[in-house]
């Protein structure tokens, strides 16, 4: 795409060095760890409503040190690779997200693999997944197929099909492929599998429209893009 808006990978510049920019990735991702074991505990726990009550006091307490400075809305964290690369608090593959499973994501010789194991979490009908939770895997990592086809794109329509559900704490697959491009449109094909159960079966299969914005809509709707440009044609 000759005339399509440059994307550069952020969190390479100089404004933080390289070892304390992975001090924070480790940092960010430890956290995320513990939080999502919170959360989990959290959704699963029998405990008494003092027990609640108490964990709810020392929750607040420890939130309490995190509200310091913060990121201005659409600001992109350093440590991301925007938009092909990691990002640590995407709801899906965020290393960093109490939210995230998170996924894995893999190259595929023709598309993107992603693999996770969901728990109580992103539960819906008791014992299987939310169905919004698996479309919200699939948008995720279709979007991230056509940026790693050199073409990213916004998601303009998703057509789940729920052929089976899908089981909690059981490894699934995420598989994401570019079928065709037409002008700034981006054709995705999706599908969830379980790993180990009928590997073969699909248990949910999806077809999305992706649009690059153009220029000018990009600069309008990611503002905080021209700042990550900016700083890497500094140096
Ligand atoms: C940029 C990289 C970012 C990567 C991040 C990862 C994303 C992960 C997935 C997401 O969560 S995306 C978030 C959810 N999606 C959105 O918020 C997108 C909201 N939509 C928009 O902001 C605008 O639609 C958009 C900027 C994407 C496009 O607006 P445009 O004004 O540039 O597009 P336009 O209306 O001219 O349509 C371009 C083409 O797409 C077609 N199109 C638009 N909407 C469609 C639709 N719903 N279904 C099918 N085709 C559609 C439209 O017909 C046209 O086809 P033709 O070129 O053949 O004429």
């Amino acid at each position: 795409m000759s005339d399509g808006p440059r994307f550069p990978r952020t969190g390479t510049g100089t404004g933080t060095g390289t070892e304390e920019l992975e001090h924070q990735k480790a940092a960010i991702t430890r956290l995320g760890h513990e939080l999502r074991a919170l959360v989990e505990a959290t959704v699963r726990t029998d405990a008494s409503p003092d027990t609640l009550h108490r964990v709810a006091d020392g929750v607040r307490t420890v939130t309490g040190r995190l509200t310091g400075r913060r990121r201005a809305r659409g600001e992109i964290p350093e440590v991301d690779e925007f938009p092909a690369g990691p990002r640590f608090y995407s709801p899906v593959t965020g290393a960093g997200s109490p939210l995230a499973p998170p996924m894995r994501v893999m190259a595929a010789d023709d598309g993107l693999i992603g693999e996770c194991t969901l728990a109580g979490t992103h539960e819906g009908p008791p014992g299987y997944v939310h169905g919004g939770v698996s479309a919200m895997l699939l948008d995720e990592l279709m979007g991230r197929a056509c940026a790693a086809a050199g073409t990213p794109g916004l998601t303009v329509s998703l057509q789940m099909r729920y052929h089976r559900p899908v089981l909690l704490e059981t490894p699934l697959r995420i598989i994401a492929r570019v079928t065709g491009t037409d002008g700034r449109k981006i054709f995705v094909n999706g599908s969830i599998t379980s790993r180990t159960a009928a590997p073969d079966a699909s248990l949910v299969t999806a077809e999305g429209v992706f649009v690059t914005p153009d220029p000018d809509s990009t600069r309008a709707l990611f503002p905080g893009l021209q700042r990550v440009m900016a700083r890497e044609l500094r140096g």
